[in-house]
């Protein structure tokens, strides 16, 4: 199994608390989101899981062992933590042959990493030289370097232009698609929706979701229609006989807070009340994010 399972997990720095008694699982075969306002402590977790910083207390394991104790990490497990670590004296081709080789991987991923990650043509390049997008793709690919089970990738779409970010969406697709495990965090839930099945969401270092995208969209955003009609007074008061309410909203139309758009036309069509115009309308992803997110933004919470 190459599932990440995390239990109690909990990480002190002096009087902060990064992360809080946090327990959850991230499954093989699908993309999983790890999301949190700034210092929420996402990148203190994976840091954790692969053995950078000392646990307080708890477990982070992959495949039930520590990474620390795992044969060949690199086969197993890769990872993006901070793409701007590279040497920047180094070409990307030396950069990636000098971790192929310290972590016994043929050099030919060498070079099946570079086309993957899209840079194979600025190989030859410092990589001081490189772009923030760049570096990034260059993260990515000695993170795939070890063709690994499991991968953590930490904010990978910084700096990727959006031709960028549909290729790392494909990316990591096609690599859950293959039965792998892949975490990936951010802090923009508007451009995490559109990457992942599943969602961890963190706030002050405890776990505040653990739910598949479409529960956390069905479960956080209330429904509203939106409307035209020739008869507001008469849909006014049919509404009214059910506790809804019909609201003015801009360009002559109209809203009704808590009911869908299926049940508004049954009810318009019963009454013959002629509709122009019948539309659902949810409220934003990242406005329930940040509902939920709210009272825990910024800062960790301490002792
Ligand atoms: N080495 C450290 N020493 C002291 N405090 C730290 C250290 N690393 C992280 N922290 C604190 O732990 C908390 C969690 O930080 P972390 O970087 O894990 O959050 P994050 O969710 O990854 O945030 P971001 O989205 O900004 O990357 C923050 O309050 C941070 O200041």
């Amino acid at each position: 199994m190459n599932s990440i399972e995390i239990r109690e997990l909990t990480k002190e720095f002096g009087r902060t608390r990064a992360v809080d008694h946090l327990t959850f699982d991230v499954m093989p075969g699908r993309v999983t989101g790890f999301l949190g306002p700034n210092g929420a402590g996402k990148s203190t977790t994976m840091r954790l899981l692969l053995g950078l910083d000392r646990i307080t207390s708890g477990t982070a394991t992959i495949g039930g062992r520590r990474f620390t104790e795992l044969p060949d990490p690199l086969h197993r497990v890769g990872a993006l933590l901070d793409a701007q670590s590279a040497h920047g004296g180094r070409t990307a081709r030396d950069h990636l042959r000098f971790l192929a080789a310290a972590n016994r991987i043929p050099m030919s991923r060498v070079e099946a990493v570079l086309e993957q990650s899209g840079i194979a043509s600025a190989a030859r390049r410092r990589i001081k030289t490189f772009s923030l997008g760049m570096r990034q793709r260059l993260g990515i690919a000695a993170a795939l370097l070890g063709d690994p089970e499991v991968l953590l990738l930490d904010e990978p779409t910084n700096g990727l232009d959006p031709e960028g970010i549909i290729w790392i969406r494909e990316l990591m697709r096609g690599l859950a698609a293959e039965g792998r495990t892949v975490l990936v965090s951010s802090h923009l839930m508007t451009e995490t929706a559109a990457l992942v099945d599943h969602l961890i969401v963190l706030g002050q270092g405890r776990l505040l979701a653990d739910t598949s995208i479409e529960e956390f969209i069905d479960s956080r955003s209330t429904p509203r229609v939106r409307l035209r009609t020739t008869d507001p007074v008469r849909l006014r008061a049919t509404l009214a006989r059910d506790d809804f309410e019909l609201v003015t909203a801009e360009g002559g139309r109209w809203t009704v807070d808590g009911m869908q758009a299926e049940q508004l036309g049954v009810i318009a069509a019963r009454e013959g009340i002629p509709m122009l115009e019948l539309i659902d309308e949810r409220a934003s992803l990242e406005q329930a994010y940040l509902d939920l997110t709210a009272d825990s933004a910024q800062f960790a919470a301490t002792r």
